[in-house]
């Protein structure tokens, strides 16, 4: 996938795991990518994240309806089941495996790297990773050890200090607040309980993907 192709995929990035879900997860994850969606992270983490072979079957199962759509299948944290479900790539945090060995393992898939600030984003934007996830924007229920949000002025400053690789906002980001993250100077927002706490992922994606693209 080249760089531009991945800009456009950032546009609506869903990310979830079976403890967001409250209906089984391949539905969420299929309803959403109906509504609009159109890159995925598989993110088991959290109270009652599965584990191991479960854990594995699960991936493979949200892979499927990834490919089946078309859309790239990532994988949070776990470089070892990404490699062994074949996926598109992987999410690393700032206290995950180093960039430069990830990227010893995957070769040419995809590296998107968490950023919460301007050095971070500039080391990895110069390590050689594909996007950066840079939050929270806005305060988040999703992540346990979410640090402050920051707004979307850590977007602008970003793309202000020259950095050009694709980016991704997380945190908080929802119906009303989506755009905003844009006109930042983001490529994307991925939003986790906007759809996966959704009555209905479906509407949840469309809705979004609506405000995103006026
Ligand atoms: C902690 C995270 C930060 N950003 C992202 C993404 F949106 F994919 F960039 N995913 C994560 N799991
Ligand atoms: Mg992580």
């Amino acid at each position: 996938m080249t760089g531009e192709h991945l800009r456009d995929a950032l546009k609506l990035y869903f990310i979830m795991g079976s403890p967001n879900c409250t209906l089984p997860p391949e539905q969420v994850l299929e309803n959403a990518i109906r509504g609009g969606v159109t890159l995925f992270q598989y993110r088991e983490k959290g109270k009652g994240a599965r584990k191991g072979e479960e854990k594995k079957v699960l991936g493979e199962k949200l892979k499927w309806v990834c490919q089946k759509n078309g859309i790239p299948f990532l994988v949070n944290d776990d470089i070892a089941l990404a490699l062994e479900l074949d996926a598109d790539g992987v999410h690393v945090g700032q206290e995950d495996e180093p960039l430069a060995s990830v990227r010893e393992k995957l070769g040419d898939k995809i590296i998107g790297v968490s950023a919460y600030t301007l050095e971070e984003a500039r080391q990895a934007a110069n390590g050689g990773a594909n996007y950066l996830g840079v939050g929270p924007i806005f305060p988040t229920k999703s992540k346990e050890d979410a640090k402050a949000a920051k707004g979307t002025t850590v977007i602008r400053e970003i793309r202000q200090n020259g950095i050009r690789i694709p980016i991704v906002g997380i945190g908080g980001i929802g119906p009303g607040n989506a755009k905003s993250v844009i006109e930042a100077g983001a490529d994307g927002v991925s939003v986790i309980s906007s759809i996966a706490g959704a009555e209905d992922a479906e509407a949840a994606a469309a809705l979004l993907k609506r405000e995103l693209t006026l």
